[in-house]
């Protein structure tokens, strides 16, 4: 007889994680709520207060047990408790809607009391620069694990963990399509650190090597269909089409006067042979890995959210 695979998670329907909501005011307006949406989300203060309060409140009893624990942990070493910084992870395909996410969370996780210091990086950054993509072959691979620095990446969060006082990582620009050379993010000593990319939970290569996932302290994984993503991925490109390609200095300025259905075609190609792939190969199989999944419906609005059992 064969035995199904128990789920390693438990599903809570937005209905009942919303009756969690703290009582607490929601702490963003309207505005600020319009800052933190990304191009294609329809973020609204509702769903701040239903979803994302609660979430920052779970995750914030983890940061307050995960700090207990290492200060009991090197009282009893004999140990001087140094604070080390509290690392989430949050992860999914492009055009999901991750940064949203992360940069709401950090806002949030802010507010918290004694007013956290939160650091949020994106791993583009930690992406080879557009040259040696080239050499390798790599260019229409870009979001693959094999297109990041994993090692520098690794390193980067094993420093910030370690509480190293200046650490800095490189910066990705969506306008050039490239590393930014004479750029750089500086992260200084953070409560806490929010790791946002695509391929962040991947595991390690092999079982004698560290991946930056067995650094984090919490790690989200954002959910939805792929045929939903994919409709939002070829959305975005429209709106990106009539918004930033439209700088002359923008990679896909030669994009700009594409008919629509020109656009529509290309955008399509660019998921069908990049991002629908690396979503399929690469990133849904590490969803499992993620302590909580929240899973978006059509509309982008969160449907469920999925707790690792503890
Ligand atoms: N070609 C582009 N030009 C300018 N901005 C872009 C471009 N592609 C993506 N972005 C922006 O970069 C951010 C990250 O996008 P992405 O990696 O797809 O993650 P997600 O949509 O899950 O946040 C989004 O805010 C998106 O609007
Ligand atoms: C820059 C990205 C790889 C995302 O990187 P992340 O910050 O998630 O590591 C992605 O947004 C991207 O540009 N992919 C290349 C294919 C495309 O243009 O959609």
């Amino acid at each position: 007889m064969s035995h199904p695979i128990l789920s390693p998670f438990v599903e809570i329907e937005r209905a009942d994680w919303a009756r969690l909501a703290p009582r607490t005011p929601n702490p963003l307006t309207e505005a600020e709520v319009r800052r933190l949406r990304g191009l294609g989300d329809r973020l609204e203060l509702r769903e701040v207060a239903e979803v994302y309060l609660p979430l920052s409140r779970l995750v914030s009893l983890y940061q307050e047990s995960a700090a207990r624990l290492h200060r009991e942990t090197t009282a009893f070493l004999g140990a001087k408790a140094e604070p080390t910084p509290f690392v989430i992870g949050v992860a999914g395909s492009v055009a999901v809607g991750k940064s949203t996410t992360a940069r709401l969370l950090q806002e949030l996780l802010r507010r918290w009391e004694g007013s956290p210091k939160v650091d949020l990086i994106t791993t583009d950054g930690f992406l080879h620069p557009n040259r040696v993509l080239e050499e390798r072959g790599l260019m229409g691979r870009k979001g693959f694990p094999e297109s990041y620095d994993r090692r520098a990446l690794l390193g980067f969060v094993s420093r910030v963990k370690s509480g190293e006082a200046e650490v800095r990582a490189p910066v990705y620009s969506h306008l050039t399509y490239d590393i930014l050379p004479d750029d750089e993010i500086v992260v200084r000593r953070p409560d806490i650190l929010i790791v946002e990319g695509l391929n962040v939970l991947q595991p390690p290569p092999s079982s004698a090597h560290l991946a930056v996932s067995d650094l984090f302290d919490f790690s989200i994984y954002v959910d939805a269909r792929t045929s939903a993503i994919r409709e939002w991925y070829v959305e975005r490109f429209f709106a990106l089409k009539a918004g930033a390609f439209q700088d002359p200095l923008s990679y896909f300025h030669r994009f700009a006067d594409l008919t629509d259905s020109q656009a529509r075609a290309y955008a399509q190609e660019v998921w069908d042979s990049i991002n629908g792939p690396n979503l399929v190969e690469h990133i849904v199989p590490t969803r499992s890995r993620a302590d909580l999944v929240l899973r978006k419906a059509e509309d982008h609005t969160i449907r469920s959210v999925l707790l690792r059992k503890v």
